[in-house]
């Protein structure tokens, strides 16, 4: 769609900063399918700072992958198209781009890192072909300035004896180092925004806590922003400067981490905290997501919600309320001017009371 100053779209437009290095507008990204169109993001707004790292958090099919690859329009097309929203990179509009532009954006100033390694990695090529590749694509370089290159990278990633790696073919490699091979060669266009989408979930835990401290020292040595995408709220608590939460295509929640922890507000966000392992709760979240095809009219989380009244089933997804601060939102009636927010933060049922209720107290399923 056509350019359109992003003061005028979405509904909490005066809580975002205009000079982001990214800024996402109620954002839509739609497929095409048999069986009809799947809305797997519906409107979605967050900002990204220089520097900062954004967790976005939700459970599975929440719309997290798809919001991630919108913003180098990374998803397959057709099926997926844009009908509605904006995307802006520093100041650019990512949905005005050539196909060239893109492909300039993707590798070049944002670049992705994703679950799984093996597949992004070709098998074909020693991991020194492959950064070099990476390296020459983006620098004048000669072929051994590429090498000193590669090797500066794989030791800034932590692979011990970096030099004598390159000839490595990926299948030579642990998970967890084929994953510091990603990130180093999604490193060597030196990005201003690195979009990991569950770059942890496919390691073992220990992998998984260095991972994340490799990237929050890449950070700081790089002063890049990072968004990352994952259904781990352990993992957010770890990394995020700023949490967005998705529900089914929407956001129900946005704020700095520290409030998101100390005052969930949303029922989900709330829901989500109270089903993390130390809690106790492992069944998750009763009930399953809303069909993305034909979504429910009200807030998408309404079937599932503790504190669900009449009106939450009717009209539109409630706009972003501000909880606390400017930079606090949350789509939730309970929250719009003149409610009573304490309806739900001083609430102790937030998944446990739905539980009983759908199970049955004391019922076979326990
Ligand atoms: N190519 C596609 N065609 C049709 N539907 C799609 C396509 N890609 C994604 N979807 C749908 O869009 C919705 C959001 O998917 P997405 O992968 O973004 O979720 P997610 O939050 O990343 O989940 P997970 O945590 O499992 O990775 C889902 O309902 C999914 O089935
Ligand atoms: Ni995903």
């Amino acid at each position: 769609m056509s350019k359109q100053p992003s003061q005028t779209i979405g509904t909490d437009e005066s809580t975002r900063s205009s000079n982001s290095l990214l800024s996402v507008s109620d954002l839509c990204t739609y497929f095409q399918t048999d069986e009809g169109v799947v809305k797997a993001v519906d409107g979605v707004s967050f900002d990204v700072q220089s520097g900062e790292t954004v967790a976005i958090v939700g459970e599975s099919g929440s719309g997290k992958t798809v919001t991630s690859e919108s913003i180098t329009r990374l998803f397959k097309s057709p099926p997926g198209f844009i009908p509605e929203g904006s995307i802006e990179f520093d100041g650019e509009e990512v949905n005005d781009m050539t196909v060239e532009e893109l492909r300039t954006l993707r590798g070049g100033r944002v670049s992705h890192i994703f679950q799984n390694p093996q597949g992004a990695l070709n098998p074909v090529y020693t991991i020194g072909w492959q950064l070099r590749e990476a390296i020459e694509l983006h620098q004048e370089v000669t072929k051994k300035e590429a090498n000193e290159k590669a090797i500066e990278l794989l030791t800034q990633v932590g692979i011990p004896e970096a030099s004598a790696r390159l000839g490595d073919y990926p299948h030579q490699l642990s998970g967890g180092m084929k994953q510091r091979v990603m990130i180093a060669i999604a490193l060597a266009c030196e990005p201003d925004l690195l979009i990991a989408d569950e770059p942890t979930t496919a390691l073992d835990v220990t992998i998984q806590a260095q991972i994340l401290k490799l990237l929050k020292s890449l950070q700081e040595e790089r002063d890049m922003a990072i968004l990352f995408i994952t259904h781990d709220l352990g993992v957010v608590a770890e990394v995020a400067d700023r949490v967005v939460v998705m529900y089914a295509g929407k956001v129900m929640e946005r704020g700095p981490v520290m409030e998101i922890f100390e005052t969930p507000s949303h029922p989900y966000t709330r829901a989500l905290l109270e089903c993390l392992p130390s809690k106790g709760n492992l069944g998750g979240i009763p009930g399953s997501l809303p069909s993305p095809i034909d979504p429910p009219d009200g807030c998408r989380f309404a079937s599932r919600c503790v504190f669900a009244q009449d009106e939450c089933l009717e009209g539109p997804q409630p706009p972003a309320y501000e909880a606390g601060t400017a930079d606090h939102v949350v789509s939730c009636i309970h929250y719009e001017p003149g409610g009573n927010p304490d309806i739900v933060l001083k609430s102790d049922a937030t998944v446990s009371a739905l539980d009983v209720d759908q199970m049955g107290v004391g019922g076979e399923n326990r």
